[in-house]
């Protein structure tokens, strides 16, 4: 039996709560948040077992802290548990970049207490109410760890890890934030400045907003994430995102040459090239972009439509992660999306439709 401890109990610190909750039942779980309703949510939906105050002498007592509030707040606390940990407690925190913390965690001499960690998973929903038992589910969980961490601490910190269904792999702090300005900072950027340019442009009519199709708003909704998150995230990791923006820029320079040119050989080899990275990321199951498991339906769109489907998956016991009519008329038909949790269901659930004579498209 172990005691865990939280501070920040949203998206990712409520996601790990549920998911220690599904596969370690006997641990015992604490947790401060500043926000007391989400305490409360958490109270009573069984999922922590004592709710902490900011400065607890009960954190003390746990075999693992993780700190989950945005990135600066963390780095804020490491200062308290200085002084306020147990012998054996190993600090941990999930924030988004690495390179702050750990100078923090060096220059408070706890590096023999402190193994910093990433999942690389998510969304743009905030809070305890978005939290999932399956986030980590496949996701790569970066860790980096303490230049005096005790070698069987850093295992027992991986196994526990693995054990909710992540996948563990070590990075230095340096290699994390040079990665993640790439995959994973800069898409949000792109993602932002892109609505921000559509919501400048567009006319009083909102014509833009009105017709942006499939692939505006795959690319865009990231641009929903917090604000405040992707605010502390810019500012601690800004070298490394502001080398890459300068790349990036240049290749958007590159590409409007190729189109003033109209330099049809040019632009036809960046998206066959793009096309085919992108192709290669997808196949790896459990890659930053997860695989998704998503079939379209033709169907009415009409009342009973969905509930039926619902009901004819649900008879053979198949989960539906998502489910919804696509609005954009990027079909030719009424199109219902449905996503599944895993490869397995998602071949079940065609076949079992197939068998019903639905249409269905496996893209
Ligand atoms: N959103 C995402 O997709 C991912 C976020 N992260 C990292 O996880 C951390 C948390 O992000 P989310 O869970 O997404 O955000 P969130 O906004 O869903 O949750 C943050 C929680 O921290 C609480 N909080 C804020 N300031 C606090 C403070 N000073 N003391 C105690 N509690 C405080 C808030 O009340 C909230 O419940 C961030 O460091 C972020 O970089 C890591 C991976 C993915
Ligand atoms: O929603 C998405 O696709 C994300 O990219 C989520 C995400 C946000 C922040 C991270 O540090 C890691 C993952």
């Amino acid at each position: 039996m172990k005691t865990i401890g939280f501070i920040g109990l949203g998206l990712i610190g409520g996601s790990i709560v549920k998911t220690i909750r599904k596969y370690h039942s006997d641990y015992r779980i604490l947790a401060y948040d500043q926000d007391r309703e989400t305490l409360a949510s958490a109270v009573s939906s069984n999922m922590i077992d004592a709710v902490c105050e900011e400065h607890d002498e009960r954190f003390a007592g746990c075999d693992y802290i993780f700190l989950c509030a945005p990135v600066e707040f963390n780095v804020q606390y490491l200062e308290y548990f200085k002084d306020h940990l147990g012998p054996n407690t190993i600090l941990t925190d999930v924030g988004s970049v690495k390179g702050i913390i750990h100078k923090e965690v060096e220059r408070l001499g706890m590096e023999s207490c402190f193994i910093g960690g990433h999942p690389m998973a998510g969304s743009e929903k905030t809070g305890f109410e978005s939290s999932s038992d399956r986030l980590l589910e496949n996701a790569y969980y970066i860790i980096t760890p303490g230049g005096e961490i005790p070698l069987d601490r850093l295992t027992d910190f991986t196994e526990l890890i693995s054990s909710l269904g992540a996948i563990p792999m070590v990075l230095t702090s340096e290699e994390h934030d040079f990665i993640t300005a790439g995959v994973s900072h800069l898409p949000h950027i792109i993602a932002s400045a892109l609505v921000n340019l559509v919501s400048m442009l567009d006319s009083d009519q909102e014509y833009m907003k009105t017709i942006a199709a499939g692939g505006f708003r795959d690319i865009t909704r990231i641009a929903s994430s917090s604000p405040i998150m992707w605010e502390q995230i810019c500012v601690e990791n800004n070298k490394n995102i502001s080398n890459v923006l300068d790349d990036y820029i240049r290749l958007l320079i590159q590409i409007r040459c190729f189109v003033d040119n109209k330099d049809s050989q040019s632009l036809y080899q960046m998206f066959a090239n793009s096309r085919d990275y992108r192709d290669s990321i997808d196949v790896v199951d459990s890659g930053l972009l997860k695989k998704a498991y998503v079939l379209y339906l033709d169907i009415a769109d009409e009342a009973g439509g969905i509930a039926t489907i619902a009901t004819i998956l649900a008879l053979e016991k198949i989960s539906i992660k998502n489910i919804g009519i696509i609005h954009n008329r990027e079909f030719e038909e009424g199109v219902l999306k449905i996503e599944f949790y895993d490869g397995s269901s998602m071949e079940k659930g065609a076949a079992l439709l197939k068998k019903r004579n639905y249409i269905v498209y496996e893209r």
